[in-house]
């Protein structure tokens, strides 16, 4: 009691209400009866207003498998005071996302997504009609540049690959950190799916996309705590008004490259994806468009996402690849004399060649496995009230689908810290082990599954092998890279150094 009137004597009178109001809310739950139903889905004890947030500390997709193992495959935490459904393991996963696939296909209405795409984004919306118009329109404008043989997506992928390879081997062995000329390279294979052409490094258009992407990246990746306590908005204006500016300087950007197109629009030939989308919005009657409240700007802000999407993530991926392999000279050397004897040095590889390198393709699924980009998909929110392993989540439930779970679970991937290709190889190490390759889940499951995934595995099959072909990565002496990640909104490696040689 003496702490407690030392403590109103010096406190601001809020603080001391605050904490009475805290001490009564935990002397309350110590008290109350507890009435045990197994309906009710179970979990931690969570603090007022701040719920659960204050343990999830710097690597929350650890910390909410470790309480996997306290409460189970699904289980309750709050984020704020908001209750959120946690998700956990391949079956429970799976049965989420692909059994009940309309029950989880929706999107939580976080304050922030009504700003990106200007409210308009097809990924951010929620599951209804209109989504599901815009989501066939975005995946038909992708696959008509991804999903074709001799694609003239494969072949900018095949020269700029090239281009990466050539920088990293002017470094001329001196240690670089491979960041930059990575992101740079798969911003260009963006801007040539979304706006037909390849930059150079120093154009001031693709210097401003670049900029634009890195600030989205670094604000988006802090988190908006508005999202999940959106009274906090009266004290966060400032920064969310940075955020704000960041979106718009994106829409005007995109705007930009529009007016461009509509100059030289011919629907006889669609150079791109901002073709793609102008002519669906011809193609597509008012009728249909009007039944499902779909407009041209949702139509033709699609290209956005695509940057979005299609940047970070492959960006982060293929840093993740290099230090995997820096740090791992025999599997290096081994998908090395792989692509030597299938390819040689000769041509460069292409899409096709996958089929005949089993090793290379090995090392890139266990570069996604153990990076694990996306620990928790995107934020999904339940449709109606459902049921999941017999536990009752009412409709509007936020829920964290945690893929981590999975890529990490011992159980399935035995020392999951381990960088092992091996794991997807069949026993005689001449092929993929596709039910291995199976058991994780990199691009989701099921109603929102990546749209991405066929360009994400083109690209980074091609710059893999490409840079494998060419250089030698080899890590600096008293400078070996520590394989850890930053937590945003994809894992990425911490910053590391490595040298290059020429193979
Ligand atoms: C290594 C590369 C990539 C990975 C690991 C990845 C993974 C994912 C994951 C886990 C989701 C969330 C699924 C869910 O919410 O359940 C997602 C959504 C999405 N991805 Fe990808 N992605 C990659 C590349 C791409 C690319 C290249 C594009 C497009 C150019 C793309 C476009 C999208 C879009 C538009 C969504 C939202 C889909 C929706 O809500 O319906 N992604 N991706």
């Amino acid at each position: 009691m003496a702490f407690i009137a030392s403590l109103i004597s010096i406190a601001n009178p809020l603080v001391v209400v605050l904490f009475l109001v805290l001490l009564g809310y935990v002397l309350k739950l110590k008290t109350s009866k507890t009435s045990y139903d197994s309906t009710k889905v179970p979990g931690p004890f969570a603090w007022p207003v701040f719920g659960n947030l204050l343990s999830l500390g710097k690597k929350p997709h650890e910390y909410l498998t470790y309480l996997r193992s306290v409460y189970g495959d699904v289980y309750k935490i709050k984020m704020g005071s908001r209750d959120t459904i946690v998700l956990n393991g391949l079956q429970t996963i799976k049965t989420a996302m692909i059994k009940q696939a309309e029950d989880f296909a929706g999107r939580p209405n976080f304050y922030s997504f009504n700003y990106i795409a200007k409210g308009k984004s097809m990924g951010f919306s929620d599951y209804g009609p209109r989504w599901k118009l815009h989501r066939k329109i975005a995946q038909n404008s992708l696959a008509m540049f991804t999903n074709k043989r001799n694609s003239p997506i494969e072949e900018a992928i095949i020269a700029e690959a090239e281009v990466l390879a050539n920088n990293f081997l002017n470094t001329d062995g001196s240690p670089m950190n491979p960041h930059n000329e990575i992101y740079l390279s798969v911003g260009n294979i963006i801007c040539a799916l979304c706006f037909g052409k390849r930059y150079k490094r120093d154009d001031p258009d693709f210097m401003q996309l670049i900029k634009n992407n890195d600030e989205f990246m670094a604000f988006a990746g802090a988190g908006n705590p508005v999202d999940i306590m959106p009274w906090m908005r009266h004290f966060t204006k400032r920064s969310f008004n940075k955020f704000v500016s960041i979106l718009d300087a994106m829409d005007e950007f995109t705007m930009k490259k529009r007016r461009e197109h509509l100059d030289t629009f011919d629907p006889m030939h669609l150079r791109d994806v901002t073709d793609a989308l102008i002519k669906t919005t011809e193609d597509i009657s008012e009728e249909e468009k009007q039944s499902v409240g779909l407009t041209d700007e949702h139509i033709l802000i699609t290209v956005q996402e695509m940057i979005g999407a299609g940047f970070d993530t492959i960006a982060s991926t293929l840093q993740w690849a290099v230090l995997f392999i820096a740090t791992h000279p025999e599997h290096q050397d081994k998908a090395y004399e792989e692509i030597q004897s299938v390819i040689g040095s000769e041509r460069y590889p292409e899409f096709e060649d996958i089929a005949s390198l089993p090793f290379t393709e090995a090392c890139i699924i266990e570069v996604m496995r153990h990076s694990c980009i996306f620990p928790f998909a995107l934020p999904h929110s339940s449709t109606r009230d459902t049921n999941l392993n017999g536990y009752e989540i009412p409709a509007k439930s936020l829920v964290f689908v945690n893929l981590w779970s999975v890529n990490y679970d011992p159980t399935i991937f035995p020392d999951p810290g381990k960088y092992d290709p091996y794991r997807f190889l069949s026993d005689n190490g001449k092929s993929v082990n596709r039910s291995a390759a199976e058991l994780f889940l990199p691009f989701g499951a099921g109603r929102r599954k990546c749209p991405g995934e066929q360009l994400a595995k083109m690209e980074l099959f091609i710059f893999f092998t490409t840079l494998l072909q060419r250089c030698r990565f080899d890590v600096i002496p008293g400078k070996e890279p520590v394989v850890d990640s930053k937590y945003g909104l994809t894992l990425k490696p911490k910053d590391f150094e490595v040298s290059v040689s020429r193979r």
